[in-house]
């Protein structure tokens, strides 16, 4: 199968609809990831195939649900220790209509890869950050997002203050994190720990949905 036929088949199966135009964005989003891999040393994965299902669909898979929160309303998202833009730039991509993606990391030539992405590919809801998120000051996001950065303890941490009143965290996480979600401070709530199947992949996936208590 090619990555084409691999991506519009992982789509389907996570009942996700996106355009052609779209799909073309993230297989040219994907390239660029392998081009500038050699150089920049943005992922351990290199293989294209693998690129696509452990990093791609694998972050994709987790957009239903985030469109599902947000009822498909223009939302902005900060995702934090994007890396080589992951979650972020797949979801600006695949949620352009609704989503304005702030993607932040602490490393430069990530970032530098990041806003290149954007500029290369036409992505005017996404922008890149270059900065530890915990000196970052923008106005606060209702989403946050992260995907293999750090424990709970220490996502919530650095980032709460750039959580919007009645904001969420959402936290891309493999197996069932309960040792971390033990040691959330007694503020944060989790209210959902959500379960996710991502096609092609055999591994336990979730999503853990945080909020500040009222
Ligand atoms: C393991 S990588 C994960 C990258 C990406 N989210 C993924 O899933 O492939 C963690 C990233 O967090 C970034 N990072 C670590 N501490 C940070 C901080 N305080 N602020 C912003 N980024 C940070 C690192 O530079 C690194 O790129």
């Amino acid at each position: 199968m090619s990555l084409k036929e691999e991506l519009a088949h992982s789509l389907q199966a996570l009942d996700l609809p996106v355009t052609e135009a779209r799909q073309e964005q993230l297989l040219a989003y994907l390239a660029l990831l392998g081009k500038w891999n050699k150089v920049y040393n943005l992922t351990a994965v290199r293989d294209p195939e693998a690129m696509l299902r452990l990093h791609l669909v694998d972050s994709l898979a987790a957009l239903p649900p985030l469109l599902r929160h947000t009822q498909g309303q223009p939302t902005r998202l900060m995702d934090v220790g994007s890396g080589g833009g992951l979650p972020g730039i797949a979801f600006a991509i695949a949620a352009a209509e609704s989503l304005e993606v702030c993607c932040v990391d602490t490393v430069e030539k990530k970032a530098r890869f990041m806003a290149q992405v954007g500029a290369e590919l036409g992505l005017h809801n996404l922008r890149a950050e270059h900065s530890r998120v915990e000196q970052l000051q923008l106005p606060p996001f209702p989403v946050i997002t992260s995907r293999a950065f750090a424990s709970l303890l220490d996502f919530v941490t650095l980032t709460r203050a750039l959580l919007a009143p009645g904001g969420v965290w959402m936290a891309l996480k493999g197996q069932h994190p309960a040792d971390e979600i033990a040691a959330l401070p007694p503020d944060v709530e989790v209210f959902h720990v959500e379960q996710l199947s991502v096609p092609g992949l055999d591994a336990q996936r979730c999503i853990v949905w945080m909020r500040l208590k009222p």
